[in-house]
């Protein structure tokens, strides 16, 4: 199937107001589409299910799934960047309203105040920031985000009892194949001017360090061995963070592991309840599925062996593969009616600036409305 096809039968699903995900992997050119057959809003109990995950930031309410079994499923490739409309012209910058700068300036002010009280060592607070699309489609957005960002997880989601949501980001929360696991720690934020070979102050270091203690020490009751990489600049879009990658080999099951991590403090803070109380209560908004996560749940895939084997008879085997790849919902947006909600947020620690905390997530939010 090529891409028009695929991106025309996600059209007329949408059209008849039925659920369906399409998405690509980073630095992958396969578009999949999963098109569920009926409405029923279908929910992960145990991790045992198989299917496309789409999990919230509060792991008190119910994750969705759209289950293979009950779904067609599809694939195209999006290689060729001439193949479609050249990106469609780029909306003007949205004014930044005066109130979201003040209350964002004032919930900062707070999270640093809580953190030189005691209360946790770091949060990570957020906005949403709402966008008139004018005459942009859900379709035209989802195709300006595979072009724009090639690295990323993108996904376009849409459940009508739920909403709509599309995204690129940049974080990997977990995947496990069979029983390897491998995931990141991303948090710090800069702004990228042409080079990777920049410095990090103390406070985005610390931050990041954060993330790869907690990670490490969330992973050591189901793993066996736990390797970190080193601490590498990585680029999203027009922004670059602190990355270490993090492999593991587990023998507790996903669900108990997922527990463990989500929300990690790339996305909430550290100890992880009271920073999330924090964040519950404070935030001038309710986060829904930003900061939640998405992605494959229980994919079996075939994977033949070696086939420079010279006896081939072993090709036969082929072994199948149980793979769980999910990401953390970040860089994303809500479509409702003709307006798109962005949500962004970055990391606090005690060194936090409120001004500059409140620029970043300008420069996030800069990042969506680019493909709007
Ligand atoms: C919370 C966001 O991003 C997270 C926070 C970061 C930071 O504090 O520097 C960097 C990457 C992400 O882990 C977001 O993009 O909305």
């Amino acid at each position: 199937m090529d891409f028009q096809d695929l991106i025309a039968k996600a059209l007329e699903h949408y059209n008849n107001s039925l659920p369906f995900v399409a998405y690509r992997k980073p630095n992958q050119s396969t578009v999949k589409l999963m098109l569920q057959k009926d409405d029923k809003v279908f929910k992960v109990e145990d991790f045992s299910e198989s299917g496309f995950v789409f999990a919230p930031f509060n792991d008190k309410e119910d994750i969705i799934l759209i289950p293979f079994d009950d779904s067609d499923n599809f694939q195209a490739e999006f290689n060729d960047l001439h193949q479609l409309n050249k990106k469609t012209e780029t909306q003007k910058t949205a004014e930044i309203l005066e109130e979201d700068k003040t209350n964002h300036i004032k919930l900062v002010e707070a999270g640093v105040k809580a953190i030189a009280s005691g209360e946790f060592k770091k949060v990570v607070l957020s906005r949403k920031e709402t966008v008139i699309l004018h005459s942009k489609s859900v379709i035209q957005i989802f195709t300006d985000l595979l072009q724009s960002y090639p690295s990323a997880f993108v996904y376009c989601w849409y459940h009508p009892k739920v909403g709509m949501w599309l995204g690129a980001t940049p974080e990997t929360l977990l995947k496990v194949e069979n029983n390897r696991l491998s995931t990141m720690a991303l948090a710090g934020t800069q702004k990228f001017s042409g080079n990777l070979d920049v410095t990090w102050g103390e406070k985005e270091r610390q931050e990041q360090q954060f993330v790869t203690n907690f990670i490490a020490d969330s992973l050591q009751p189901f793993a066996n061995t736990i390797t970190l990489g080193d601490v590498q600049t990585v680029k999203a879009g027009k922004l670059l963070h602190l990355q270490t990658k993090i492999t593991a080999t587990i023998n507790g099951n996903l669900q108990a592991v997922l527990k463990a991590l989500h929300p990690t403090p790339a996305v909430c803070g550290l100890p992880k309840q009271a920073s999330k109380n924090f964040i519950l209560n404070n935030e001038y908004y309710k986060r829904t599925y930003y900061t939640g996560f998405l992605g494959e749940l229980n994919l079996k895939e075939a994977k033949s062996r070696n086939r420079n084997r010279r006896n081939v008879e072993n090709n036969a085997y082929a072994s199948i593969k149980n793979i769980s790849d999910f990401y953390v919902n970040l860089r994303c947006m809500e479509i409702e009616g003709d307006q798109a909600n962005i949500f962004v947020g970055g990391g606090i620690t005690e060194a936090s600036n409120p001004i500059q905390e409140w620029e970043e997530t300008v420069h996030k939010s800069g990042t969506m409305k680019q493909v709007l």
